[in-house]
């Protein structure tokens, strides 16, 4: 049973021009998609750069202005106005960024971070908010030393654990992840899913795993979809989008994991040139999403860039 329901979502951001800055045009950064979320469910979100990923997230959580469609929270519709500030929404539904740095304010320390969402909600004693800010710490595998720390004397992996820490401090139903771990090393990216994992599980938590790697989001979610220009073109369990991918964009994301498993690559590969070869001899064309026709004779078939490449003019 799902705790919250998202119905065609769309969000335009106007532009603006002229002498009088009025608005001459709009960006259509999503354009009507639906999603829900399970309690202890991780729901992925792929899709190349531009796609809208980041603009579903900041709109769910009220960063970004709704053009239309709702979202249902607990039976609630929550999208006018009760996603503000000190709303019960605004503690249950949390982020984490891509750039810890940057989302951690530089001048305070370590605990005026975390306790942050804790003032806010919580309202505890001040022996209980050292009790639980100690707590967090533990949780995100940090020292105590680290209270009195500034966010620039600890490395990318630790700063998006003191992140997570402050997310996670008044116990959210979702977390909304965007691209948490593209800016750390590989060695540090497995680390920090594996942790998100650990938590997931062990309070419960619901992800919006926000990703343009499907590698990444295979090893965290249950349920994804995959975006293009604001839309859906194909959503499944893991399972299905895996193995069974039904859309063309969608297989030539999988086609650009690479594939590091020697055991087979060669038969992989012919699999693949087999399957896309088919398709393009059945669909002469590829009609995307707005009507646009990509010749498929004309793309590399094995490398989904190709397709941005073409809409840039570059083939
Ligand atoms: N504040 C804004 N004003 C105008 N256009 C915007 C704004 N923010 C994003 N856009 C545009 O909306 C579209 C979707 O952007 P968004 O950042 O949501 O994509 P994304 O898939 O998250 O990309 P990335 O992975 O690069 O962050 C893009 O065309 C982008 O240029």
């Amino acid at each position: 049973m799902s705790f919250m329901q998202i119905n065609d979502l769309k969000v335009y951001y106007p532009i603006r021009g002229g002498f009088f800055n009025t608005v001459v045009d709009q960006v259509t950064a999503v354009d009507g998609i639906s999603l829900e979320f399970e309690k202890g469910k991780a729901y992925g979100l792929v899709g190349e750069s531009g796609c809208g990923k980041s603009t579903t997230g900041k709109s769910i959580i009220g960063l970004e202005k709704i053009t239309s469609g709702s979202i249902i929270y607990e039976g609630e519709n929550v999208t006018d106005n009760r996603r503000g500030r000190g709303s019960s929404y605004n503690r249950d539904i949390q982020m984490i960024f891509q750039d810890a740095h940057s989302s951690l304010n530089p001048r305070k320390r370590v605990q005026d971070i975390i306790a942050e969402p804790i003032r806010n909600f919580l309202k505890l004693s001040p022996d209980e908010e050292k009790r639980r800010i100690n707590e967090l710490l533990a949780i995100v595998g940090m020292n105590e030393d680290a209270k009195l720390k500034y966010p620039h004397e600890f490395s990318g992996g630790q700063k998006q654990r003191i992140g997570i820490a402050r997310a996670i401090a008044c116990n959210p139903k979702l977390i909304i992840a965007d691209e948490p771990v593209s800016a750390l090393d590989l060695s540090v990216q497995a680390q920090v899913l594996n942790f998100m994992k650990d938590i997931q599980q062990e309070f419960g938590l619901s992800y919006l795993f926000i990703s343009h790697d499907l590698g990444v989001v295979k090893h965290m979610c249950d349920h994804i979809s995959i975006m293009y220009k604001g839309r859906f073109v194909e959503s499944g369990s893991r399972q299905d989008i895996y193995t069974n991918p039904q859309h063309i964009y969608t297989k030539r994301l999988l086609s650009a994991i690479p594939d590091v498993n020697p055991v087979g690559r060669e038969e992989r590969k012919k699999e693949r040139i087999e399957v896309e070869s088919n398709y393009a001899a059945n669909h002469k064309n590829y009609y995307d999403e707005n009507g646009k026709v990509y010749d498929l004779k004309k793309l590399s078939m094995t490398h989904y860039v190709a397709m941005s490449a073409h809409e840039k003019g570059g083939i």
